[in-house]
């Protein structure tokens, strides 16, 4: 049987490392799916660094839309990026009844219900592996592996640049600005690395998990976004005194009134295998009624680990396409008219409503009763007090200094509640700096 044609639009960092696994494995990932994959079209900007890449016989053009054009072309890779131009291709690749391969997670996330829709009405599979946690197999275990749960709840550490930030800052002493450089120059960063920064990839990321994991649209605009750009270094480190890591974690979970969707810093017991996860690697741990607690670790970015992925889809495709679209995995692991409506019965809930633990930081003049004042306004709110610490303000003069930092971990409270309590911690005269929030997550 002729190979399966693969038209590839943008050959980048992912783009060169399908190139070459694919190369490479050749052999071996033709006996797995039946039959021989060829990408024999590269469409990108770049045509001479494309040509480089790909030497002689792939056609290589600067146009995308040549691409889509071609008859011969069964599946296409989007590798460019972005919700702009690449979202104007994958549309025009489905409606072409192209399948489609993407790892555009930012894409996914906010535009997905429209591709899928669209695939499925053109009997299309969208396959998108590489868009969550890069070389591990997540999409697949959720939508698959899993598929006996009720899934509760998943955390993750779902993006590499912010995750080697942490790393490096902890562990080399490198300030903030140099480890992103760094970042980017090992090809993890997003074209914007602010994305990776604010943590806005990994709510790319989660609200794509969340969906498929709860049966739910994907509902980026729902998700509760903040980033590590405020972390200081203090808090990391009385994070450690207290036994914990701070790590940018990506949460969704199933409450009784909906379902939470939210990313930011984290304190994590260090004894959890999660708080162990360094560098670009990434970690999801995801809760299932009937299995308990998994984990799934590896390289969440980078060109070949990316790769990796992509071509997973590739050999499912080149498996099924001939198969009944009926008899396929839908997209988002439930049947497209059982997902819940999202005004209805699992709505994301807002921040406020999110129940957790906090660690909290208050710079407070070192007098009597301050600690007695904060303590006593937690508890008319109804926050207890699971740990505290006090701490000499080493940047104000140390030892003997006027000022003192008090840090404290709550037992689980509403955001809402967290809220108005801290607008009135803020509001003493005896606390001197802007509180310092970290929500806690337990994830056992
Ligand atoms: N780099 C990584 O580790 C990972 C990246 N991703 C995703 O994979 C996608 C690609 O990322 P990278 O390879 O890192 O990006 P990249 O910037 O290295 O590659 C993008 C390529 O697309 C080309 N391009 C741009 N506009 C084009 C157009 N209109 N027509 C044809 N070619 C065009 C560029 O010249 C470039 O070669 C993005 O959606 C990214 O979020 C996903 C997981 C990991
Ligand atoms: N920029 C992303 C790349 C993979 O998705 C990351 O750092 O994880
Ligand atoms: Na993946």
């Amino acid at each position: 049987m002729k190979p399966i044609q693969v038209g590839l639009l943008g050959i980048g960092t992912v783009g060169s490392g399908v190139f070459n696994v694919l190369a490479r494995n050749q052999e071996e990932i033709q006996r797995r799916a039946g039959r021989g994959i060829a990408i024999t079209m590269v469409a990108d900007l770049d045509v001479e660094r494309a040509k480089n890449a790909v030497g002689e016989g792939v056609d290589v053009v600067s146009d995308a839309r040549a691409v889509i054009a071609n008859p011969n072309i069964d599946i296409v890779i989007e590798l460019i990026g972005g919700y702009g131009i690449a979202k104007q291709l994958v549309m025009e690749a489905i409606a072409a009844g192209k399948h489609v391969v993407t790892a555009n997670k930012a894409l996914l996330a906010v535009h997905g219900s429209e591709i899928f829709a669209a695939a499925s009405a053109k009997g299309v599979m969208v396959a998108f592996e590489a868009a969550v946690a890069g070389g591990i197999p997540i999409i697949k275990a959720l939508r698959e592996g899993l598929t006996a749960n009720r899934i509760q709840w998943l955390a993750g550490i779902i993006n590499g640049t912010t995750n080697f930030i942490l790393s490096e800052m902890r562990d080399k002493g490198l300030d903030f600005d140099a480890a992103l450089k760094d970042a980017q120059r090992l090809g993890y960063a997003e074209a914007d690395p602010t994305f990776d920064i604010e943590g806005v990839d990994a709510a790319h990321k989660v609200t794509i998990m969340s969906a498929i994991a709860f049966g739910i649209p994907v509902q980026f605009d729902k998700a509760y976004i903040e980033g590590i750009t405020k972390l200081a270094a203090q808090d990391i480190k009385y994070a450690e005194q207290l036994g914990y890591r701070i790590k940018l974690l990506g949460v969704s979970k199933r409450v009784d009134k909906g379902i939470e969707l939210r990313v930011h810093p984290s304190l994590v017991p260090a004894k959890r295998l999660i708080a162990n996860v360094e560098g670009a690697m990434n970690a999801v741990v995801v809760h299932g009624d009937a299995v308990g607690t998994t984990l799934y670790y590896g390289k969440g970015a980078g060109s070949e680990p990316t790769a990796s992925a992509v071509i997973a889809d590739l050999v499912d495709i080149t498996r099924l396409h001939t198969a009944d679209p009926h008899h396929r995995v839908p997209h988002l692991a439930f049947q497209p008219g059982t997902l819940q409506d999202a005004m209805g019965d699992l709505p994301v809930l807002p921040m406020d409503e999110v129940v957790t633990s906090y660690y909290l930081r208050l710079r407070v003049a070192d007098q009597a009763g301050v600690l007695a004042r904060v303590t006593g306004l937690l508890a008319q709110h109804g926050i207890s007090v699971d740990a505290m610490l006090q701490r000499e303000a080493e940047d104000v003069g140390g030892e003997g200094s006027t000022q003192t930092d008090l840090i404290i971990l709550t037992h689980d409270a509403r955001e809402g509640t967290v809220n108005a309590v801290l607008a009135e911690l803020q509001a003493l005269p005896t606390v001197l700096a802007p509180i310092v929030r970290i929500r806690k997550e337990e994830l056992n």
